[in-house]
């Protein structure tokens, strides 16, 4: 599979109809990603069930078999099934040219890896790439002993001069532009001589979900970490074991599958949704019930149900921010405003998410108005028209979201929603067969 597609707009499927589909969805790439930076530090072999293959995980595998991990992908067109298998090699090394394409978890979780690595690293990324914030953990490394040439950007393109270790200890940051300033510098400390204290000072971290993520698999894979003091994360020096993981489906990725239950009035069940988790898209469950919709998990999975029309939301969403733009979607559907804050951080992700929001839902007709913190969407009768993506996967699904109700949204470049998603029309149009 390339690692990007070829540029081509697509018009996004109105549905005809109530949708009553059960959609499966792939693994999670926050979890995906983690599995792979603590397989490939680990001590020993590591086999991955379940794992995200899209553009993000790949080019994680790819940087880690740059510093010298064995990563071997099998089968990745099976559904069910498939396994990576990760074999750490004798030692992490350079030197090697890594691209981090326009994945937050690469160019966050992949420098602390390049600083354990014996010679140059080189790391550059897409053009947004190089506007996402970089600085405090790049200062950070610095103060842990690395040396990191960024030519006094704070940005990409930097280079790291691995000495084939990295002192550790205590550092202070100020990660409230990104929870993975932190999550980086956790999921390789065991690996640093001292292990690392990290601390956080400044305004709040958004993501908390995704740092508990981090804790949690830091602990299966056998670290001792402390994260009872607000703000402070502790990690042990120590061997980590190699250790069979199994991938949870990417809650985030349900979002528009669910969504469009609401849309369609019908209903959406996605299997395998686990009873308890660390992922953010959980939180799904209390927002499409606020939204009106009827959600039920059980054994088969999580259900929602839509009724004749939705409701508004009013939500803080620094949590979850990365539900955002589907959500933003579905408000612009509803039957009243929603506000939705907590989310000046989407401003450095995969582009400006606020700003691409806005634009695009109001250049079909509609009105969602920035906030200093957030943005409030007052619904108005929308029409078709381009709808521009940004490089941002999660764009994609906004319009997909919008085009189940609006006809003639075309979604520019939709190729890019295989970030996360390779095959995200075909399992819509897929969802969408059951309609009417
Ligand atoms: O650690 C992770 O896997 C992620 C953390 C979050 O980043 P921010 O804290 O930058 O929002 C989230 O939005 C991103 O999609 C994945
Ligand atoms: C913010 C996101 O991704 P990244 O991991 O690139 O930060 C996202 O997936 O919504």
């Amino acid at each position: 599979m390339p690692l990007s597609q070829p540029e081509r707009d697509w018009v996004a499927p109105v549905a005809h109809g109530p949708v009553n589909a059960v959609v499966p969805l792939p693994g999670s790439k926050s979890m995906t990603n983690r599995a792979l930076i603590l397989a490939a530090t680990a001590s020993g072999s590591s086999r991955i069930g379940h794992p995200l293959a899209s553009r993000d995980t790949r080019l994680m595998a790819h940087a880690l078999r740059a510093l010298g991990a064995d990563v071997l992908e099998t089968d990745t067109a099976a559904e069910d099934g498939q396994d990576w298998l990760v074999d750490p090699g004798e030692r992490l090394r350079g030197p090697a040219d890594i691209d981090v394409g326009l994945a937050g978890t690469v160019m966050r979780f992949l420098p602390p890896v390049a600083a354990l690595a014996d010679g140059d690293v080189a790391i550059d990324g897409d053009p947004y790439a190089r506007r996402r914030p970089m600085g405090p953990i790049l200062d950070a490394l610095r103060a842990l002993g690395a040396d990191i040439d960024d030519g006094g950007r704070g940005a990409l393109p930097f280079t790291v001069r691995g000495r084939g270790g990295l002192r550790g200890g205590t550092v202070t940051l100020d990660a409230s532009a990104s929870s993975q300033l932190i999550s980086g510098l956790l999921l390789s400390a065991p690996r640093f001589g001292e292990g690392v204290e990290v601390r956080h000072e400044g305004p709040p971290v958004p993501s908390a979900p995704h740092l508990a993520m981090t804790v949690a698999m830091l602990r299966e894979a056998g670290a001792v970490v402390d994260d009872t003091r607000p703000d402070v994360w502790r990690v042990e020096p120590g061997a980590l074991k190699g250790r069979d993981w199994d991938i949870e489906p990417d809650l985030s990725n349900a979002a528009q599958f669910l969504g469009a239950a609401l849309v369609t009035g019908g209903r959406v069940t996605v299997p395998g949704w686990p009873p308890a988790t660390t992922q953010p898209g959980d939180a799904l469950r209390g927002l499409l019930a606020d939204m009106g919709g009827e959600v039920a998990l059980g054994a088969d999975g999580l259900t929602v149900r839509g009724g004749s029309g939705f409701h508004g939301l009013t939500a803080d969403l620094h949590d979850v921010g990365e539900l955002t733009p589907v959500l933003t979607a579905l408000a612009a559907l509803a039957d009243g405003p929603s506000r939705l804050t907590g989310i000046a951080h989407l401003r450095g992700h995969e582009t400006d998410r606020l700003a691409a929001l806005v634009t695009e839902i109001n250049g079909l007709g509609g009105d969602v108005r920035e906030l200093p913190d957030g943005l409030e969407i007052h619904p108005r009768p929308l029409s078709g028209g381009v709808f521009h993506t940004y490089d941002d996967h999660r764009m994609v699904m906004a319009g997909a979201v919008l085009g189940l109700a609006v006809p003639g949204v075309r979604v520019e470049n939709v190729g890019t929603v295989g970030k996360t998603l390779p095959d995200f029309t075909e399992r819509w149009a897929s969802m969408l067969t059951t309609a009417g």
